[in-house]
């Protein structure tokens, strides 16, 4: 698959991870930056990874910020958008089952690389349920 990623300052280190993670298990990776731990603002690389998912240049993306909310509020304003904040490896889960979320968003300062992992395998192994779920995710944008 073809996934974009990105963070700020705070995501920065753990990046490093997400894209070794994904590459070891055969994606392509384009890491959209930053490129260094320097005081950056979330908005302008959530924007950029989110913008290139919804114009289907890249199946997936990955964001990451301290909390990993400023990157998940971020992405979700770009149309077509379904960022899913997860906070541990079964949120990552539901948020494929349920959500079939688009882009997954990791809270960098309150998580560690095992964490991250294990939620990138749950994310690309579980199965977006469809069903009662479809109806719900189509009604997020009328
Ligand atoms: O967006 C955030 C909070 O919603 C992230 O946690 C940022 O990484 C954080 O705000 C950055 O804070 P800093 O004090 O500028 O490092």
């Amino acid at each position: 698959m073809r996934i974009a990623i990105g963070s700020d300052h705070a995501g920065y280190e753990l990046k490093k991870t997400v894209k070794s993670w994904l590459e070891d298990h055969g994606h392509e990776v384009n890491d959209m930056g930053p490129y260094s731990d320097e005081s950056v603002d979330y908005p302008d690389y959530a924007r950029k990874v989110a913008q290139a998912v919804a114009d289907g240049e890249y199946q997936q993306g990955v964001l990451l910020c301290g909390s990993g909310i400023g990157v998940s509020v971020s992405a979700n304003k770009i149309r077509g958008i379904r960022a899913a904040l997860a906070f541990n490896p079964e949120i990552a889960s539901l948020a494929r089952q349920h959500n079939n979320a688009n882009i997954i968003c990791f809270p960098a300062r309150f998580t560690d690389a095992d964490t991250i992992k294990t939620s990138l395998g749950n994310w690309f192994s579980a199965e977006f349920e469809g069903g009662r779920h479809e109806r719900r995710v189509q009604k997020i944008e009328p």
